[in-house]
């Protein structure tokens, strides 16, 4: 089996050979393939792509929220040592929540309408304390203040629907935090939120892995995100890892086409004042990925056959930057060959 990291014994998270695979009619197709990452205490893991990547399926198989009706979650997913794929119901129950918390894009969605803000908190230190009631208030307030929300004495006795959606979304972190969790998973934490709002949350999500020392994994569509806090990265792409790199290589050095496209895609990218990169086609439905080859070709149909590899693995291609594909040795952007053609430079060295 490919091994993208170097495993550590200290590690909050080592996922080996993660397949999700979801139930389509007869047939199980896998939206995750043979993944394998790590994530250690102390750091922000990235996990970026475009929407239908498998980054939720990755997120949710962590969580252990699939509906194992329809889904098959194969290979290993070591949380501190214990393979959570082989924990009952009973035993996750203990792990989420008090081992592994949570952040969800939606906090409307995820909070209880109908219980205040305090008491939603307390349920999860009912669960996985025996703190008293008074220790339990005290906990939820010194939880209020360190998510920077003002006056956490009003909001404990407040409703969802009576908080803006960024102080929703640091209650979400308060729960997340409330039993200090070695690990916590953020599916999406500052999509629905307009972008000042963004930025607060994700600096105190770092604020806080720095304060705790726990591992972040970060799921996101969203490349700024990804370089406001993540200390590594992982790109994904139609259920593999195609790139993975420390933040600063990665946006530095970029290599495999995905990456390098969706850099190029990126507002802000377009420095010389030109159009934002678009990157052509989309994400191939479960049933449709080309799972033998190279899955980003079909998309840059302009880079030959022969440069990609079949059954593509993942290279370390420097220390700790690892790359699937020897395509990357051949991209260039489709609109720079015409432009070296236009001036008649095209395959000059
Ligand atoms: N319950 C399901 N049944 C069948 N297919 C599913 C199911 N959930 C997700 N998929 C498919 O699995 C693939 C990966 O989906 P996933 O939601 O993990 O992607 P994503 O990268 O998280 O995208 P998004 O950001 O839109 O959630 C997609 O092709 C999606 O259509």
């Amino acid at each position: 089996m490919e091994e993208a990291y170097t495993l550590s014994s200290e590690s909050v998270l080592e996922i080996k050979g993660l397949t999700v695979s979801f139930r389509i009619k007869d047939e199980y197709y896998p939206a995750v393939d043979h993944l394998d990452l790590t994530v250690n205490p102390n750091e922000v893991l990235a996990v970026v792509g475009e929407s239908g990547c498998g980054k939720s399926a990755l997120a949710l198989s962590i969580a252990q929220l699939h509906d194992l009706e329809r889904t098959r979650v194969q290979g290993q997913i070591l949380f501190k040592g214990t393979d959570l794929n082989r924990l009952s119901t009973g035993q996750i129950n203990k792990i989420r929540g008090a081992g592994i918390g949570m952040i969800f894009q939606d906090p409307l969605t995820a909070l209880n309408p109908l219980m205040s803000i305090g008491k939603q908190i307390e349920e999860n230190l009912d669960y996985h304390t025996a703190l008293s009631t008074k220790q339990k208030k005290a906990r939820v307030l010194e939880l209020l203040e360190s998510v920077d929300i003002p006056n956490p004495v009003r909001v404990y006795d407040q409703y969802p629907h009576e908080l803006s959606g960024g102080m929703r979304q640091r209650v979400m972190i308060a729960i997340a935090i409330a039993c200090r969790p070695a690990l916590i998973i953020a599916d999406e934490p500052t999509t629905a939120l307009d972008v000042t709002i963004q930025s607060q949350i994700l600096d105190l999500l770092k604020q806080l892995q720095q304060e705790t020392g726990s591992g972040i994994i970060l799921i996101t569509h969203d490349l700024g995100v990804v370089a406001e806090v993540a200390d590594r990265v992982v790109v994904m792409y139609a259920g593999e890892i195609v790139e993975s790199a420390n933040v600063f290589e990665l946006f530095r050095q970029p290599q495999h086409p995905y990456t390098r496209s969706l850099l190029a895609s990126m507002p802000g990218s377009d420095t010389k004042g030109e159009p934002l990169h678009v990157i052509g086609g989309i994400v191939p439905s479960l049933q449709n990925i080309p799972r033998n080859s190279c899955r980003f070709a079909p998309r840059i149909p302009w880079i030959q056959h022969e440069a990609h590899e079949d059954h593509p693995h993942l290279s370390e291609v420097s220390p700790g930057h690892w790359v699937r594909c020897t395509c990357y040795h051949h991209f260039h952007f489709e609109d720079e060959a015409k432009g070296e053609a236009a001036h008649g430079t095209a395959g000059a060295k």
